[in-house]
């Protein structure tokens, strides 16, 4: 399969077809999901949960993200590789493109930030400098503690309105990408519709441009909470590799998300 890049992935959007990614932490995985066509991983900062067992991704740091990210790029070198921006490494826009560069040095291909308004200096000095940046809106993990926990954002029409607004206002400074964490459908769909760049979705619904999940999640590993979103493609599948082939054939013909994974308005 051709390697992907977001050219690519922009172009799947405008063709709609569905774009499949899971988080990757090693180089194994990584392997595994690039022969499986996973249309790129992520090396997120949920390695805290379910690497480092620790109760949130607050703790994880750029290095952290590194080594897995290098990991990455050994198992799967033609992948398009995306690395979480861990929490407080991009306080400033200065410090967000000191520590991108580790993580780009280390094979990432993109950097994925946390956050709306605060940020549309810091995605236009990163672009600028040539590293491209995915978005992050919904439910933010960094912010637990200002949240009070994992709940689903943008119920309310004015928070929805505003969630919107923030997402064009982040296509605006640059960002090539956008994940939708844990919002109604209807809102990802709207936003979904109003951008030209794709939309990934964890908890947002089937009307994303692709769908996202925690590689734990999917294979039922998940420990401490079930969010609704997940679903176990192990126990359907039976083997490793027939749970990501199941996974990328659900996304892609659209059966995955179901109702049953999305949270109503
Ligand atoms: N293994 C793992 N999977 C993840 O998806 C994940 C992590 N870790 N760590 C970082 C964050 C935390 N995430 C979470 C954690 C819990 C819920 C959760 O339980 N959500 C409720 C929503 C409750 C509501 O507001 O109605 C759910 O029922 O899904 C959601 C996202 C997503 N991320
Ligand atoms: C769940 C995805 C979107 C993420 O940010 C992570 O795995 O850290
Ligand atoms: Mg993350």
């Amino acid at each position: 399969m051709a390697a992907t890049t977001i050219a690519k992935l922009a172009k799947m959007k405008a063709a709609g077809e569905k774009i499949a990614s899971l988080t990757a932490y090693d180089a194994s995985f990584a392997k595994l999901f690039a022969q499986q066509g996973v249309d790129f991983m992520l090396v997120g900062d949920s390695l805290g949960n379910v690497v480092l067992g620790e109760s949130s991704t607050l703790p994880v740091t750029v290095d952290d993200i590194a080594y897995h990210t290098r990991a990455v790029r050994n198992g799967a070198p033609d992948a398009f590789v995306m690395a979480d921006m861990p929490f407080m490494s991009y306080a400033t826009p200065e410090q967000a493109c000191q520590e991108a560069a580790k993580l780009m040095r280390a094979g990432a291909n993109m950097v994925k930030l946390e956050g709306g308004d605060w940020l549309l200096e810091t995605i236009r000095q990163l672009v600028e400098r040539s590293v491209p940046v995915c978005a992050h809106l919904g439910l933010l993990p960094q912010s637990v503690n200002v949240l009070g926990g994992y709940k689903v954002q943008g119920k309310e029409a004015s928070a929805a309105d505003n969630t919107l607004r923030q997402a064009l206002a982040l296509q605006e400074a640059g960002a090539q990408l956008l994940v939708l964490e844990c919002v109604p459908s209807s809102l990802a769909k709207r936003i979904s519709a109003a951008l030209d760049i794709p939309t990934i979705g964890i908890g947002a619904g089937p009307d994303c441009d692709g769908q996202i999940l925690v590689m734990h999640d999917m294979l039922g590993l998940n420990s401490d909470y079930l969010p609704k979103f997940v679903k176990d493609f192990l126990a359907e599948a039976g083997d490793l590799a027939g749970a990501v082939e199941l996974y990328v054939k659900q996304v892609k013909d659209g059966s995955f998300p179901g109702p049953e994974h999305s949270f109503k308005g």
